[in-house]
């Protein structure tokens, strides 16, 4: 695969008179995965749009291994970008592999089947998330976790070099949110560029390779997790006393808050 680099170049967007991303510059080379923090409506799923060509800013670049991502064809930008939002739609009429091959669209031309090298990636994308045995449901009669799952199947299915994924442990069990953060790093160590949006500190911490943080739409930390878990900065910008613990296990982080304050 070739080296592709993800940069946003000073974008800025508005909502009504509000600034909710300000002048914000990005770089996420390839192979690597990159977790997007910050608190509630600091921008990140605001920002994970902007990088899929879902919204444009009112100023700025958004670039993807040199080419501007605005002036991409839909059908161009699903086959390099692929984008897993945080809802996902509980209503579909389709079973599980259906919707999970709907992520090969944009590599079949119009009104064609999906060919033998289709449902091989099809099967793929389905035995990752662990989602066989449930090809075959509809997608109304999941739950929550295994929605989930299909919306990431269905990302997988595009093979795209870009995975952008919006708070994709929502309704994960540990299993499967440690599964999905290992798959993440296999992609990445095969030259796809990983960004996810993440609440949970200590799962970004210890999976992604770089951490983003956003703090009322401006970067306010990024580099690698070392760098930003700085817990002084962090309870700064999450407004909660925070402490960062680097363990045997791996990164720890907690609330620092005495009883006091509750
Ligand atoms: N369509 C919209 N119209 C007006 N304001 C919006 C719109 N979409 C988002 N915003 C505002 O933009 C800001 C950023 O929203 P965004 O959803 O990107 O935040 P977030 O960091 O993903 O938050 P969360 O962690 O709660 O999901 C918020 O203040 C939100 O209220």
């Amino acid at each position: 695969m070739a080296e592709m680099v993800f940069d946003l170049n000073e974008i800025s967007l508005l909502r009504g008179n509000r600034t909710v991303i300000d002048n914000l510059s990005l770089h996420v080379p390839a192979g690597q995965v990159c977790a997007l923090l910050g608190p509630n409506g600091a921008g990140k799923t605001t920002l994970l749009r902007l990088m899929a060509g879902l919204a444009k800013p009112a100023c700025g670049q958004v670039v993807l291994g040199g080419d501007d991502v605005y002036a991409l064809s839909a059908a161009e930008r699903a086959k390099r970008i692929a984008y897993v939002p945080q809802h996902i739609p509980a209503g579909l009429p389709l079973t599980v592999t259906e919707f999970v091959l709907l992520g090969r669209m944009p590599h079949l031309g119009p009104f064609s089947q999906p060919r033998a090298a289709d449902r091989a990636v099809l099967d793929e994308a389905l035995a990752r998330c662990e989602l066989e045995q449930l090809a075959g449901k509809r997608l109304d009669s999941l739950s929550g976790g295994e929605r989930q799952r299909a919306a990431i199947a269905r990302a997988l299915a595009q093979q795209a070099q870009v995975l952008l994924l919006d708070e994709p442990t929502n309704h994960l069990d540990l299993r499967q949110q440690f599964r999905l953060q290992r798959l993440l790093q296999t992609l990445a160590a095969a030259g796809h560029t990983v960004i996810e949006v993440l609440h949970d500190l200590t799962l970004a911490a210890n999976h992604a390779t770089w951490l983003a943080l956003l703090d009322a739409g401006k970067l306010v930390g990024y580099g690698s997790p070392d760098k930003v878990l700085e817990p002084a900065a962090l309870s700064r910008v999450y407004r909660w006393p925070l402490a960062v613990s680097q363990q045997v296990a791996g990164w720890q982080l907690s609330s620092a808050a005495s009883t006091s304050m509750l």
